[in-house]
């Protein structure tokens, strides 16, 4: 079944559009990497998909449902980002109750124990928490509600080292105990690429690619060699990066689509090639220009 379908979603704010046209489909139980640049809209998705707020126009539907307003998706539903609102005259260990009222899949005494795991004052108020400690907080909602949709918005945010690997291991374990739909937005996928089934990548407000995380380990390759020989292979190839390494080596990423007989040719020209890291892949596919950062040097 699929917990979330988008056809043609746009949302436009102040008639200008930051989702495009965004089509895709998540299944359910599967752990999907929502990644793209700053302001691509990652969040705006997961507002429209939490009910938060409503589209401009195409479709969304979650549980077969419309979100916006909907009581049964916002039950079955649990955004977790660093706007989480929260009653501040309650402290944590009420918070947790009146979680307990409203998430029917609610697990009391996995919350209890994390929030004793990472040392919380169940007397405190939540407005009074550092940054790290209120993601780590929210994080300790998100999973003990155990929602079949999990949406995390950059939920690490302001975790110290730790505390985030702490977090990502509970939340795999967690999800293997009891599986259920996880989105998680990120900045960085070479963080949570372990636990990650399917990554969604957008640009432009468009889904540019929604491929399973071996797949995408294996989408591109790059080829290192000297620049004129390394040029021959990239000749009616599209190259997504290209970099110049050392005075006449030429570093460029393509598409994977070389034959045996073409890696062994390549190979005898003294071409090098080297596997592409998925979230180098990501940060490739959703720059502007083909060099990155270098080309703002280049002249
Ligand atoms: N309420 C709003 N009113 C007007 N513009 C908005 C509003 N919310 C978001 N935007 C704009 O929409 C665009 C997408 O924002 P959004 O927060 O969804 O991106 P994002 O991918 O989550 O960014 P980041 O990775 O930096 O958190 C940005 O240009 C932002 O300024």
């Amino acid at each position: 079944m699929n917990v979330i379908e988008c056809n043609g979603l746009t949302k436009a704010y102040f008639r200008k559009n930051v989702l495009n046209g965004l089509t895709f489909t998540i299944e359910e139980n599967k752990i999907t990497g929502l990644i793209g640049r700053n302001g691509v809209g990652k969040t705006t998705l997961v507002k429209i998909l939490a009910g938060l707020i409503k589209e401009t126009s195409g479709e969304v539907r979650v549980f077969e449902q419309h979100p916006f307003n909907n009581l049964y998706t916002s039950a079955n539903t649990i955004l977790v980002d660093d706007q989480m609102f929260f009653p501040p005259a309650l402290q944590l260990h009420e918070l947790l109750e009146v979680a307990q009222s409203f998430y029917p899949n609610w697990d009391m005494e996995l919350a209890q124990r994390l929030l004793q795991y990472f040392s919380f004052d169940p007397s405190h108020y939540h407005q009074t928490l550092s940054k790290g400690r209120t993601s780590t907080f929210n994080m300790i909602i998100g999973l003990a509600s155990r929602c079949s949709l999990t949406i995390l918005d950059e939920p690490t945010t302001g975790m110290d080292e730790a505390v985030r690997k702490d977090f990502y291991r509970a939340l795999m374990k967690d999800y293997l105990a009891h599986p259920r739909t996880i989105l998680i937005s990120s900045h960085h996928l070479n963080e949570i690429e372990d636990i990650l089934e399917d990554v969604l990548l957008i640009k432009n407000g468009k889904t540019l690619l929604h491929e399973s995380i071996s797949d995408l380990k294996e989408w591109a390759i790059a080829l290192q060699g000297a620049s004129t020989v390394v040029q021959k292979w990239l000749v009616e190839r599209n190259c997504i990066f290209q970099r110049q390494v050392g005075k006449d080596t030429l570093y460029a990423v393509v598409r994977d689509d070389f034959t045996k007989e073409n890696k062994e040719e390549a190979l005898r020209g003294g071409v090098e090639f080297i596997p592409v890291k998925a979230s180098d892949l990501c940060v490739y596919l959703t720059n502007d220009t083909k060099g990155g950062i270098d080309d703002v040097f280049e002249r």
